[in-house]
């Protein structure tokens, strides 16, 4: 028998609620995709159509009978659910409230998993009546496309729920791992490590960030797609770690602040993408081109990484 639920919620319909709905669709779930606002529902429908073809190209499993229906009425989009997944903005006292709230709509069976990117369930659940039934489903963006999930138990889940998110991140074949609770998780802790020494680099002046983006891209992210940190260790040399780490760990940037270089864009209104500039300007149509770009190398990266070993 499937794992998976037979209806499932996502709440709400960002960046990541269309990516999340359709590719447990696509394994045959019935997902309900709720936004508070109907404009964010009426992008969610749009970006749904796209999504559904990224999931055709990378030949994503498909079962049938799957469904995602778009709403902004509660009610209706958490009937008969099984399972939600809460993917509002990262605000603990958003996603507190609105963890209380559907508990206050759900029968106690219902399995709440949160893809908060790195608040601690624990913290988290302190809304809740039942906080065992809360547990960490970190999806990475754009979600349909990266095939891991970070599954993280709070203090209070219920361990049973952490074997049956498993099982049901096994059943539309994500990768999933599961981590002790920590601030920002693994995932995030990582890729914040790099892009807060990124960060420090451009504002010293020491690189452009054309050259940062071609140095990362080759010199780490190429590398570590095939080889993941612990293997690439063992393929440079203890004692090579050992003998760089000496000098080069106390001169890395330890700021506990967002940069003042991210601070600026944002007060002059550039967030990237969404807002037409961010680190880079765009013209007329070069957003569209860029994600298409984005998604296209993403296609033929996971299809190459998929045909070939574990290393
Ligand atoms: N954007 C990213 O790259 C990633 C984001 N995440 C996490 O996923 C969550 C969602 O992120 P995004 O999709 O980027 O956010 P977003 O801001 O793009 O979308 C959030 C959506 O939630 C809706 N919303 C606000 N209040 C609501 C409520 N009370 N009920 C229902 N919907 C409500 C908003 O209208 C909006 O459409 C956050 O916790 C974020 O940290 C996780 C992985 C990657
Ligand atoms: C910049 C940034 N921040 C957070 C996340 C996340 O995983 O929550 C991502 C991502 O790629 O998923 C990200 O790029």
């Amino acid at each position: 028998m499937s794992s998976l639920p037979r209806i499932a919620t996502v709440v709400g319909s960002g960046t990541m609620g269309p990516g999340i709905a359709a590719t447990l669709a696509r394994a045959g779930v019935t997902v309900r995709l709720y936004d508070i606002s109907t404009e964010a529902i009426e992008r969610a429908e749009a970006a749904y159509g796209v999504v559904q073809g990224v999931l055709a190209a990378v030949d994503s499993p498909s079962a049938p009978g799957g469904s995602v229906t778009f709403g902004t009425d509660l009610d209706a989009s958490l009937e008969g659910s099984e399972l939600i997944i809460e993917a509002v903005p990262e605000r603990l006292d958003l996603k507190q409230k609105v963890l209380a709230d559907l508990e206050a709509r759900i029968g106690d069976e219902v399995i709440i998993a949160t893809n908060t990117s790195g608040i601690p369930i624990t913290t988290m659940g302190k809304s809740m009546t039942l906080p065992g039934r809360l547990i960490g489903m970190h999806w990475s963006n754009p979600p349909h496309l990266i095939p891991m999930i970070e599954v993280i138990p709070g203090e209070d889940t219920d361990p049973a729920l952490v074997e049956k998110l498993i099982g049901i991140v096994k059943a539309f074949d994500y990768v999933p791992v599961l981590e002790k609770e920590i601030p920002g998780f693994v995932e995030n802790r990582v890729l914040y490590a790099i892009l807060r020494e990124c960060m420090a680099l451009l504002d010293e002046g020491i690189v452009t960030p054309e050259g940062l983006d071609a140095c990362v891209k080759w010199g780490i992210g190429y590398k570590l797609s095939v080889v993941g940190p612990t293997r690439l260790l063992d393929m440079a040399g203890l004692d090579i770690y050992q003998a760089v780490s000496g000098y080069l760990n106390k001169e890395l940037d330890a700021s506990t602040e967002t940069p003042k270089l991210i601070l600026d864009k944002i007060a002059e209104g550039k967030l990237g993408f969404k807002s037409g500039a961010g680190m880079y300007e765009y013209g007329p149509g070069d957003v569209d081109a860029k994600r298409k770009e984005i998604i296209t190398g993403l296609i033929a990266a996971r299809k190459t990484l998929s045909s070939i070993p574990e290393v």
